[in-house]
């Protein structure tokens, strides 16, 4: 069994990415990430602080924008404005979840879509989707790094893709389809998941509950990826119950340590995308 490094490899990309920025500098570009964060959901509050964190680490120009659990859909929408109109923001990220009262649909599709970052727009699900990107979301994008860093082949591998959402199931089998992999996707309302994990050469799971990946549900031999990040008694736990299903993977991502780190690399690494991108450099 061999471990799948995130947070190694997330160090690599972010030093990467520092050079570049410090190249864009010599030219006068700084590259700039505006994250928004309504209310106090304290998960919240401790994911954005990473990446604001990550990007002082590397160079980025971060502004963080702060809104109140109550703060009103059009208060939200103009900010969103603001922000794809100022030249000095390259990228726009609104934390999720949002207040149910407010249309996340709606708030998603004001970020201008050359400005996406997470690549959650519409637009850019649509490109994902049709084998067209422009960007990647970043937890899958993160996963994909992944799997090129320990030369894991794709092409013709079954892959069984556990959660469905928005931010990792759906982009995340769009990307390996466009790897030419089988792509079986499992949510809620899936009948016999362990048949399905256990045919599975790779599994990717999603869903946020807490060791729902057992021993048995897992082909000898098989990958595991675990992006699941349920707290349990102020523990963070992963989907995969990873002391049991470690000894028969040949590769596994902990967590901490795997996935997460490469969300916020490949952020970083968008963030440098997009402004390249407006300012004509690739
Ligand atoms: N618009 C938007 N974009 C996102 O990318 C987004 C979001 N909303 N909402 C919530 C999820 C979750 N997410 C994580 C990022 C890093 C770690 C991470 O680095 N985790 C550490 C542990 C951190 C800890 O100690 O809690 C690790 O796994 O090693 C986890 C989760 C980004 N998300």
């Amino acid at each position: 069994m061999e471990i799948l490094d995130g947070k190694t490899l997330a160090n690599k990309i972010k030093a990467q990415a520092k050079i570049e920025i410090e190249q864009l500098k010599s030219k006068g570009i700084i590259s700039g990430l505006a994250v928004i964060l309504v209310g106090n959901n304290p998960a919240s509050q401790v994911y954005v602080n990473m990446k604001t964190k990550a990007c002082e680490e590397v160079g980025i120009y971060s502004i963080n924008h702060r809104m109140p659990e109550e703060v009103n859909e059009k208060d939200l929408l103009y900010v969103i404005d603001m922000l794809n109109k100022n030249p000095l923001v390259n990228a726009i990220l609104v934390q999720l979840p949002l207040p149910k009262k407010i249309d996340e649909e709606k708030v998603i599709e004001a970020i201008d879509p050359r400005k996406d970052v997470d690549g959650f727009h519409p637009y850019n699900m649509g490109k994902l989707s049709r084998g067209q990107p422009f960007i990647f979301p970043c937890t899958p994008y993160g996963i994909i790094k992944l799997f090129k860093e320990y030369k894991i082949e794709l092409k013709g591998k079954d892959v069984c893709v556990v959660g469905a959402g928005n931010i990792t199931g759906k982009p995340m089998s769009y990307m390996l389809l466009n790897e030419n992999a089988t792509v079986q996707i499992c949510h809620i309302y899936t009948k016999n998941l362990k048949e399905k994990t256990k045919a599975a050469d790779i599994i990717i799971s999603a869903t946020g509950k807490a060791h729902l990946i057992k021993e048995d549900m897992v082909k000898e031999g098989a990958i595991v990826v675990d992006v699941g990040i349920a707290k349990v008694n102020d523990k963070i736990i992963g989907d995969v119950d990873f002391e049991n299903v470690s000894k028969i993977a040949s590769f596994i991502t902990p967590v901490p340590g795997g996935v997460g780190p490469m969300t916020i690399a490949m952020l970083i690494s968008n963030t440098v995308f997009l402004s390249k991108q407006q300012n004509n450099i690739i």
